[in-house]
């Protein structure tokens, strides 16, 4: 029986973030459309070679896109909200951008051409922006209307197979699956049932695996991660209709149905009772899974198993593995895999060259994970001997993770493991704190603030650069950094906010920052993973148990308060949050991970306190991010994650005033976690959803302070006062008036100033006309 090797989606960024710079200077307008497609090719000619020279028997095309793959899959299908402008032929560049980004010529929003609407095809907002299933990637939320219809509207997936085989590649297209790809839209008004579209969708998709088998194609991966969440029957049912459709529709091609993040579940016998030629299953979330599917599946469905994590870094266990697939091989060809795209890790550890050599030897990126995967195809087919070096690397380096000393810490492991409840309980409930944080701050009704940080300009980013280069003292460094906390802090002043923030100009990333001054971290210095559109992010590994040997922030916040009368917030990363957006250790459970990085954090925010800091706010951006995908599971995680941030910020006074603030979340279906949280105020996304996550808050009588975002930061559009205050007035019908802060969305570290000092001033405006 053969073995082999597959991938379903390599990173599309490039080793030096290719894709990145392309993109930002076409936007810039300093480069041409020409340019940026040949960067495009470019990227993806090197992604295919790397991957078959690293082993890979079947490799992936179309899982390069510009910004997102699901924004792709809308443009395929002609997907394109009226706004954009009527569609005839393909989705233009301008049009695709125009989604991802909003688009706005200067001298002609509405407001100047005073048409009084969105509609205005030079002002258009972005798309909605929401996380990938549990991941830190964000896609482009389709929106379909009443009378959606769809047509062919992009040829990409065709174009980009034939690309491939004009350089002797002869791939197996990536495409979105139906059913996820409705399940993952929203319809304008809520009344739209999304999978009633299906019908109308099925043709498209159709049409684009004719068109894909007469360009030569003999399978097509397509993804339905859906079918790892909980679903219902007449979901169940949807996923039968589709590919009972395509199979008849397009008999010649063989489908590879592709599930991750999870397992099947419940929807086993579904996807089962599927009529595809392949099956691919996430083995390292669901490795429970494989025997039930052995023992069920059609001995002709070929089974993809995806055995090497593609959430995280960690090399695998290659001996383990072959343990578990030997038997398997023996009986049935099998093809073995990541368990999910590689687009979640760094592309390749060999550019981390002063990474420390004991945990290098520990890790594997993408192309290493390839050549894992390719080192137990050989295995399987030839036998260990075949390659017996690779595989004693793999145990001594297995053996000298488990028992390095570098990982263990008995004191942090004590401390953890405390019980004593008053740790993570603030001194009274929330009305009497309130009535004491009046009084210590004097703040105005619909009070106003930003979320931290202020734009990450080159020249900060230069500055920082050659700091790490030794190209500027660190004297320099941190003049230049005073400099620009001061300056932004007078402009606070002049703009007329209430609390202040210092501006994070001395922060990289809001966990790596926090990660470097944390041990039990390592960093690297390339391995980028895209977080959205030409946004990336460079998670730190969490490798051992967490202590803060000094304070992180202190200095940097006493500074920022020294310049002015004013409250300025202490600005600190959850512990959640700093969990969820590293690579984490696999050998103990996350919860333990979590709570060791709460207590480092609650030192910092009692430090904080000790220096005078009235206002602490606690980011727990990714809370929701890390929800498990199954219903069943929340309870056991929200459980540790709240408590994890209970302990960081219970251990203050109740005048002292504790923030937290959460972008990108769907908060319905947790909203009592939240309030368990128990901050005093909490700054939430609602923008670009007009205020729908409100709900949440309204039908639960959610008891403390919120700041609903008025202003979209992820878009270059600046926002109007009339439109600021027309969302704050929604608000104001949600919940009361002396609940409401005014703030944005997020933190504003990727706007450029000439865009944040007219936003900000129309926020504050804003603000005071709804005071009046
Ligand atoms: N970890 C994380 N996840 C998150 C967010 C977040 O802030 N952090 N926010 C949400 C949205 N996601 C985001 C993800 C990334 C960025 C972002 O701005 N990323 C920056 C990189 C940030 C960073 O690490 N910057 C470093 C390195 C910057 C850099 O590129 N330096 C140049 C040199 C400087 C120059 O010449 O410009 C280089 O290395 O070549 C620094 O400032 O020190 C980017 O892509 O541009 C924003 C939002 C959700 N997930
Ligand atoms: N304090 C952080 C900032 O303003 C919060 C960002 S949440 C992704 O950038
Ligand atoms: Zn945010």
């Amino acid at each position: 029986m053969t073995v082999q090797v597959a991938t379903l989606g390599f990173p599309r960024i490039g080793a030096r973030r290719e894709l990145k710079k392309a993109l930002e200077s076409f936007w810039a307008g300093t480069s041409t459309k020409a340019d940026l497609h040949q960067a495009a090719e470019h990227l993806r000619a090197e992604a295919w070679s790397r991957q078959k020279a690293q082993g890979a028997d079947i490799i992936p095309s179309n899982d390069f896109s510009f910004y997102d793959h699901v924004l792709d899959t809308s443009a395929m299908v002609g997907a394109v909200p009226e706004i954009y402008g009527k569609v005839d032929g393909n989705v233009d560049l301008t049009t695709y951008f125009a989604m991802a980004r909003g688009r706005q010529v200067k001298g002609e929003s509405h407001e100047d051409c005073g048409c009084g609407k969105h509609s205005h095809s030079s002002d258009v907002p972005a798309a909605e922006m929401t996380k990938w299933f549990d991941t830190n990637y964000h896609y482009l939320v389709p929106e379909f209307s009443a009378d959606q219809t769809f047509r062919l509207s992009s040829t990409k997936i065709i174009d980009e197979y034939r690309e491939a085989k004009e350089q002797g590649h002869d791939t197996r297209p990536v495409l979105l699956g139906p059913v996820s790809f409705l399940l993952l839209g929203k319809g304008r008004d809520a009344s739209l049932n999304r999978l009633d579209l299906l019908g109308s969708l099925l043709p498209v998709y159709a049409d684009v695996l004719t068109k894909l088998h007469e360009a030569g194609a003999q399978w097509v991966q397509i993804d339905e991660p859906a079918l790892v969440l909980d679903l219902e029957d007449a979901t169940q049912a949807a996923f039968k209709q589709a590919y009972q459709s395509l199979t008849q529709a397009v008999p010649a091609i063989k489908l590879l149905l592709t599930t991750y993040f999870g397992g099947l579940g419940h929807n086993l016998d579904t996807a089962l009772s599927l009529p595809v030629h392949g099956l691919h299953l996430d083995l390292v979330r669901a490795p429970e899974q494989l025997d039930t599917v052995l023992s069920k599946a059609h001995p002709d469905l070929l089974l993809s198993l995806g055995v090497i994590d593609g959430r995280n870094i960690w090399r695998a266990d290659l001996n383990a593995i072959l343990d578990r697939l030997e038997p398997i091989a023996a009986k049935r060809d099998i093809i073995i895999a990541p368990s999910c795209s590689l687009l979640h890790t760094p592309i390749d550890l060999e550019r981390e060259t002063t990474l420390d050599p004991e945990v290098k030897s520990w890790l594997a990126f993408a192309v290493q994970k390839i050549g894992e995967l390719s080192t137990l195809a050989k295995a399987l087919n030839q036998g260990r001997d075949a390659v017996r070096a690779a595989l004693d690397e793999s145990a001594a380096a297995v053996k000298s993770r488990k028992n390095s000393v570098r990982i263990h810490n008995t004191a942090v492991k004590e401390r953890a493991a405390q019980k004593d409840a008053s740790l993570a309980k603030r001194l009274s409930p929330f009305p009497v704190r309130q009535k004491a944080q009046e009084e210590a701050l004097h703040l105005p009704l619909f009070p106003t603030t930003t979320i931290g940080s202020f734009p990450q300009t080159k020249e900060v980013r230069q500055a920082r650069a050659k700091h790490a280069k030794k190209e500027i003292s660190t004297a320099d460094y941190e003049a230049f950094l005073k400099e620009q906390t001061a300056s932004a802090i007078k402009w606070q002043e002049e703009t007329g906010l209430d609390v202040l923030v210092h501006g994070e100009f001395e922060r990289n990333d809001m966990v790596q920052y926090f990660g470097e001054q944390l041990s039990g971290f390592v960093f690297t210095k390339h391995a980028w993973v895209q977080s959205y559109g030409s946004r990336y992010v460079r998670p730190p590994i969490i490798y051992g148990d967490v202590t803060r040997p000094a304070p992180m922030t202190l200095d940097w916040w006493k500074y920022a308060q020294s310049c002015t009368q004013k409250p300025l917030k202490g600005m600190l990363t959850g512990p959640v949050t700093i969990l969820n957006w590293s690579f984490v250790r696999d050998d103990q459970p996350r919860s333990e991970t979590c709570r060791q990085i709460a207590f480092a954090i609650r030192d910092e925010v009692q430090d904080l306190e000790k220096a005078g800091c009235p206002v602490i706010q606690i980011d727990e951006a990714a809370l929701r991010e890390g929800l498990p995908l199954r219903r069943q599971d929340w309870k056991t995680y929200l459980d540790w994650a709240v408590e994890s941030f209970r302990i960081t910020s219970s251990g203050v006074q109740d005048k002292t005033q504790i923030h937290t603030h959460m972008c990108y979340s769907e908060f319905n279906d947790i909203i009592e976690s939240i309030a368990a949280m128990d901050a005093d105020v909490i700054s939430i996304e609602t923008a670009r959803s007009k205020m729908e996550l409100l709900e949440a808050f309204t039908d639960h009588h959610y008891p403390a302070e919120i700041g609903p975002g008025v202003y979209d930061i992820h878009s270059p559009r600046i926002p109007t006062v009339s439109e600021m205050a027309d969302l704050l007035v929604a608000a104001e019908k949600k919940v009361s008036r002396r609940q409401l802060w005014v703030n944005p969305d997020c933190g504003l570290k990727t706007r450029r100033w000439e865009e944040v000092r007219p936003a900000i001033a129309n926020l504050v405006a804003a603000a005071r006309e709804l005071r009046g």
